[in-house]
């Protein structure tokens, strides 16, 4: 009997899967790791087909070493969204099926998904305890959460409670719990009329497929509504995959859906979580143990056997998109998927990425709509401030400071946003023009006082402060502009009683940092944060009042087509975390064009008009959703190796490129030229739409993995590029 052909995909960066023998195989086969011998070493792939004939003579293939048979296959669907992506985005599908699966199970380790999270309660010593107990200690508050909220998993027990746990759990006082509803909720508020209706037309979707716009302005209460679709799906016996843009900005939210769901397997999935504990909830979910499973982009790809509904939060970020390797829309693929398996998928937003709102308007999607806040009773008065006439103090307008000075009197907390880290965004000489420029790239090295470096935001690059200009010596050398440690000097200067806090990636670099400092705004324990994007999204400070922006014009003529969107986005989150609570918020932006339509939009708290101005010029323009883009991009050592290939791969598209009514540009390097020591171009490709891109990226790129490159050339394809 001949050998049996297996075909896998294995991490290298070439477009096809490779053939090995077995020498026996089941259909259960498909789906499971395995290594085997490639080029002069081993490799782990996954076997993505047991097909009849190979493509080479049997006798040329090598037989596998070994089939991972321990961990379970990946089922048949997910099969059928990594080769989804592949295919959509143009990568290898052995590099997405590596991203995609944690590490253990690609490297086919053992990993044991059994590590149970139990479900706690208190026992009858404990109770006995809780009432005998006289001085305050650790134990007594986690009794005291246990008495009031009902029974609670042991990891978030762990977390706010520590090694109270296992003391605890060794005492006797709280025991493993009978099974609980997991549909079950604890503390859950009586819904707003609107936020009632939103449930209602939103769980119609259930069982089919519909793509839902929750259209909520900020603090209209969108999670509230989301946990309540959950519940249902759950009561169901189905599990819900919930999508939030960055897990390390809402740790609020993780905490909210485990809290609200005492009794539900909750799995969060994020890149920063260790191997073990990925592979663990990632293994946990495939076998249908997780009820929740709540995670940022990556998550998308977790296999879910009873999928009943997907969430995603905050659609419009940024953070969706994966900007190296496998460049995928994490949104995109989830509206794949939810098609794939027949669900509902609810996409929130206050601010709609613009190719989301189109779909809503021409009925692709439905549009749900929370039109007022939950507990405020109104959303903050938003103002440009003309600063073209007024003399600023450090970049602070009197207006402003007066703002701020009232907050301070009022003893509300006031948030100054500006989205630039460090002291100031470069050094300069005022003698010779020298700046600080970073010697890999086409950028300044921004100023950082509190640890006195100089530091590359893009490659990370460092180097000491000089005492003198290093091209004439001058000792006078300034810094110019203005970052957020600068701008929270110049607050403390002014204000000297206030507590100033600033809160940015600088300040906040592991989750602990954040988890504090957000912890001491909650407490009211700073007057005046100063904030940079990190601050924008998802938070909830009832104190918080007043927002005050600088520097936003800054995007308002960016070349990037889409900055103004970003913008705009941006500015109505930030806004929105303004008078959350009982009291009411301001906005106040500072511009140089108050007339601006994006201020006056923005102002008026009308994301429709803004929405329509744009989709307006997007149409007049031929960008998307009005048409689909590609990018051909190319780095080297320097930018006319790149440009050449570029031209080559061209040279290749333009014969047939018509024939799918696609444009191919010419290629043009890249705004910015050098990062890490690398040079780079890009050629676009614009298709009247998705299906006519697809096709012609299928035929090009086919021609482009014959293009032999020169050696020191990496090229890739972008497609849906978030930046043109
Ligand atoms: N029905 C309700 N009753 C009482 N409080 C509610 C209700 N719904 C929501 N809230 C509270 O209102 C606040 C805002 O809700 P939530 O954070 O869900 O808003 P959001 O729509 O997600 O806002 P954003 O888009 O600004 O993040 C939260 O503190 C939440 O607990
Ligand atoms: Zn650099």
């Amino acid at each position: 009997m001949s050998p049996a052909i297996v075909r896998v995909a294995l991490p290298v960066p070439l477009p096809q899967c490779f053939d090995y023998t077995a020498e026996s195989i089941a259909p259960g086969d498909l789906g499971r790791c395995v290594r085997v011998p490639f080029g002069r070493g081993e490799k782990t792939g996954l076997i993505v087909a047991l097909p009849d004939a190979a493509e080479l003579p049997v006798e040329r293939l090598k037989p596998v070493i070994a089939i991972q048979r321990e961990a379970p296959a990946l089922p048949a669907d997910w099969l059928a969204l990594v080769e989804f992506t592949a295919r959509y985005y143009q990568h290898p599908l052995g590099e997405v099926v590596a991203m995609a699966l944690p590490p253990r199970l690609r490297r086919a380790d053992a990993v044991a998904g059994a590590e149970a999270d139990p479900l706690l309660e208190l026992s009858a010593a404990g109770r006995q305890a809780l009432a005998d107990s006289k001085r305050e200690s650790r134990a007594l508050a986690l009794l005291r959460s246990l008495d009031a909220d009902g029974p609670s998993r042991r990891q978030l027990l762990r977390d706010h409670h520590g090694p109270a746990v296992s003391d605890a759990l060794k005492r006797g006082w709280i025991t493993p719990g009978s099974a609980a509803d997991p549909a079950q909720m604890a503390g859950a508020p009586t819904l707003t009329d609107e936020q009632q209706a939103a449930v209602a037309s939103l769980s119609e979707g259930f069982g089919c497929f519909q793509p839902f716009l929750l259209f909520g302005v900020t603090g209209s209460g969108k999670t509230e509504v989301y946990l309540r679709l959950v519940q249902q799906v759950i009561a169901g016996g189905g599990q819900a995959l919930i999508l939030v843009p960055e897990i390390a900005l809402t740790p609020q939210l993780e905490g909210r859906v485990a809290g609200r769901f005492p009794a539900a397997r909750v799995v969060s999935l994020h890149s920063a979580l260790a191997e073990g504990a990925r592979s663990q909830g990632f293994v946990q979910a495939m076998e249908g143990r997780a009820d929740i499973v709540l995670g940022t982009r990556l998550s998308v790809f977790t296999p879910l056997p009873r999928l009943g509904l997907i969430v995603v939060d905050e659609e419009h970020d940024a953070s969706y998109k994966q900007h190296e390797g496998v460049r995928y829309s994490a949104r995109d693929l989830a509206i794949w998927r939810a098609r794939q398996r027949s669900v509902p998928i609810v996409l929130g937003s206050a601010t709609p990425s613009l190719e989301s709102w189109h779909a809503a308007e021409t009925g692709r999607y439905k549009r749900v709509e929370l039109a007022s806040r939950a507990v405020a009773a109104t959303l903050p008065k938003v103002r440009p401030v003309d600063v073209r006439r007024e003399k600023l103090q450090h970049g602070l307008s009197e207006h402003l400071l007066r703002a701020v000075e009232v907050r301070l009197q009022k003893g509300e907390q006031s948030l100054i946003f500006l989205n630039r880290r460090g002291y100031a965004p470069v050094l300069s000489c005022p003698s010779c023009g020298w700046v600080s420029r970073c010697p890999h790239c086409t950028a300044n090295m921004v100023l950082h006082l509190a640890d006195r470096r100089l530091r590359c935001h893009h490659c990370s690059f460092e180097a000491g402060i000089p005492l003198a200009c290093p091209d004439c010596g001058d000792q006078d050398i300034q810094p110019f502009g203005r970052g957020t440690q600068r701008l929270e000097e110049t607050l403390a200067e002014r204000f000297p009683t206030a507590r100033v806090l600033r809160v940015d990636r600088d300040a906040a670099r592991t989750r602990s940092q954040w988890d504090a400092l957000l912890e001491q705004i909650g407490n009211g324990e700073a007057d005046i944060l100063v904030g940079t994007q990190m601050m924008a999204k998802g938070h909830d400070f009832p104190k918080l009042t007043f927002v005050g922006v600088l520097n936003a014009d800054s995007s308002l003529f960016a070349a990037d087509f889409r900055a103004p969107e970003r913008l705009f986005q941006q500015l109505m989150q930030v806004g929105g975390r303004a008078g959350r609570g009982q009291l009411p918020g301001e906005v106040m932006v500072q511009t140089q064009y108050p007339d601006h339509p994006l201020y006056q939009c923005l102002a008026r708290h009308d994301f429709q008009r803004y929405a329509a101005l744009q989709l307006d010029e997007r149409k007049q323009a031929r960008f998307p959703p009005f048409a689909a883009n590609a990018l051909l991009c190319a780095t080297a050592d320097e930018v006319g190796t790149a440009l050449d290939w570029l031209k080559a791969a061209r040279a290749e598209a333009l014969p047939y490129a018509q024939a799918f009514g696609v444009m191919v540009f010419d290629p043009v390097p890249m705004r910015m030229v050098r990062l890490a020591r690398r040079e780079r171009a890009q050629l676009l490709v614009e298709a009247p739409a998705r299906p006519a891109l697809q096709a012609f990226l299928s035929a090009w790129s086919e021609r482009l993995w014959a293009l032999k490159p020169p050696r020191v050339l990496r090229w890739h394809l972008d497609v849906d590029p978030a930046e043109v």
